[in-house]
């Protein structure tokens, strides 16, 4: 919203949220999230034409078109729980939209919801007896955090659905159409109909996590056989039928949407009868947690077969670089799994703070939950295993080993001499994203074990070549 109202001056954007301490932080100096260039465009907008306000009500009543952009999270609990889309915030916003609505309205899905959603929103909206007309359009979000706002200036496509059919449906897409007219050539937007659009969101996720569960299956492959996932990746993606991006082995992927997406495209598979297809989209999942239990696995085996009082040097939390976000990070899972063999962490991430670290190793796991730490641990095991620290040299002092489990820029270049010369011996890296020197680090004196890559030979001795 705050691109479309940079882009678009003559355009008000008022983004309304239930949320106070959200809102005010949105009205602050400093914003709730972390997203690198975001401040900047806030800053030039905000009481230009970008208004944050927790006036919900008043804002949905003055506006001609409503974003709606309320949390999909997964159903915890009920039919579909752990699969399914809760689409609760969803329908309260559409039934607060239709009870407060003087005027006729183009509602857009902005959040991830299942396919034919706006069958069901088109029928709480028209069901208002008030003579107003609503049109809904589904205009999925394609941005990736860490990188919104470069993918929002430069997007590969902007997708529109809605009723083509009808010269309504017609008007409201060509009235979305022409707002992101403003910045995005017009044959990058694509227009579909609706049901279309809400599905090319859920496969693009669905897709991405594909190529993620792929390399990241190889690389298990990769290290049994002393093949190395960085060339194999390479020389795959050279084929430009597939094309280089997203190859990039890892401890797993996370992120709020792609498990909770999948798991939804897998939910509707099954109501629609197709278990084949949806046994085919669980597997992608699947494949991610064997990925971070086999991390774990493999820093449990190589260092003896225990960690019990060990100190493992946590070095990022966060699912991915350049986010403070830690929304279904695999560092949960690691972290739990290191708990559960009583290893001592110590955490150390540039942008997370600690009060979220607690919070997220504390969450109880839902008994739906497929990954591998579902054993819950108690809140004082927990309070009594994890220290979290302000830099990577305070995390890795007197650590056992250290494990690299987001690819932030700065662990790049850290004094790995300096590090070595401050662990016990034998010191060792697990790297779960590809990212240190191995060769530099093996100089230094380091056991290094990096997903996919040929194992050290201390490794190779010490557990089986598949964990
Ligand atoms: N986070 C991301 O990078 C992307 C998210 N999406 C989709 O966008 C949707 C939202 O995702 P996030 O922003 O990450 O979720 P979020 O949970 O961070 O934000 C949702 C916001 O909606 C507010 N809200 C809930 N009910 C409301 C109501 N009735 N009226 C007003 N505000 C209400 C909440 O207070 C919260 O601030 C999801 O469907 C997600 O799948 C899509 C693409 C990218
Ligand atoms: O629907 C959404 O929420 C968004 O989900 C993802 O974006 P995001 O989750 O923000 O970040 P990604 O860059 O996709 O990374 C997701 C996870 O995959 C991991 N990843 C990514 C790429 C790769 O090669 N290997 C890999 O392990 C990342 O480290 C991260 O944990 C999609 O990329 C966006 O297009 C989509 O809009």
């Amino acid at each position: 919203m705050a691109v479309i109202a940079l882009k678009c001056p003559s355009i008000e954007v008022a983004v309304v949220d239930i949320s106070v301490p959200r809102i005010t932080a949105w009205n602050s100096e400093k914003l709730p999230i972390y997203e690198p260039g975001l401040d900047d465009v806030v800053k030039k907008c905000r009481g230009r034409n970008l208004f944050f306000s927790n006036e919900v009500e008043k804002n949905v009543a003055q506006a001609d078109i409503v974003f709606v952009s309320v949390n999909t999270p997964t159903k915890s609990s009920g039919l579909g729980a752990g699969k399914a889309a809760d689409l609760t915030y969803w329908e309260s916003a559409a039934r607060m939209i239709a009870d407060v609505s003087k005027s006729s309205k183009i509602v857009v899905e902005k959040s991830t919801v299942p396919v034919k959603t706006a069958e069901a929103i088109e029928k709480i909206l028209t069901h208002n007896n008030k003579g107003i007309e609503f049109q809904i359009l589904s205009n999925p979000e394609f941005l990736a955090e860490g990188t919104a706002i470069a993918d929002l200036f430069d997007p590969d496509r902007v997708l529109i659905g809605g009723r083509e059919e009808t010269p309504a449906g017609l008007k409201a897409i060509k009235t979305l159409k022409d707002i992101y007219a403003h910045w995005v050539p017009q044959e990058r937007i694509i227009c579909t109909n609706l049901w279309s659009a809400e599905l090319s969101k859920l496969a693009a996720n669905a897709f991405l996590a594909q190529r993620i569960s792929s390399v990241n299956s190889m690389s298990a492959l990769c290290e049994a056989t002393g093949a190395d996932v960085t060339q194999v990746s390479y020389s795959v993606g050279k084929d430009s039928r597939i094309g280089p991006k997203f190859l990039s082995a890892s401890v797993g992927f996370g992120g709020s949407c792609f498990q909770k997406d999948i798991l939804n495209l897998v939910y509707i598979c099954e109501c629609n009868g197709l278990p084949e297809v949806a046994n085919y989209w669980k597997q992608v999942i699947k494949i991610n947690d064997y990925q971070k239990s086999r991390f774990v696995n493999r820093l449990v085996s190589s260092m003896f077969n225990t960690v019990s009082g060990k100190k493992i040097a946590i070095l990022g939390f966060s699912f991915k670089k350049d986010t403070g976000d830690t929304r279904e990070t695999p560092a949960i899972d690691v972290c739990r799994g290191l708990i559960m063999d009583r290893a001592q962490l110590i955490i150390y991430d540039p942008q997370v703070p600690e009060e979220q670290i607690m919070k997220d190793l504390l969450m109880p796991k839902c008994d739906w939950d497929q990954t591998g730490s579902t054993i819950q641990i108690g809140e004082e095991t927990v309070w009594q295993s994890v220290k979290v620290v302000h830099n990577a040299y305070e995390a890795t002092k007197d650590a056992h080993a250290i494990c690299v489990l987001t690819e932030w820029d700065e662990f790049k270049s850290l004094d790995y001499k300096k590090i070595f010369d401050n662990m016990p011996k034998p010191a060792y890296v697990f790297d779960g994203r590809n990212i240190v020197d191995v060769g530099k680090l093996r100089q230094i004196g380091f056991i290094v074990y990096s997903i996919g890559k040929p194992l050290d030979p201390w490794l190779k001795s010490e557990m089986p070549a598949v964990a």
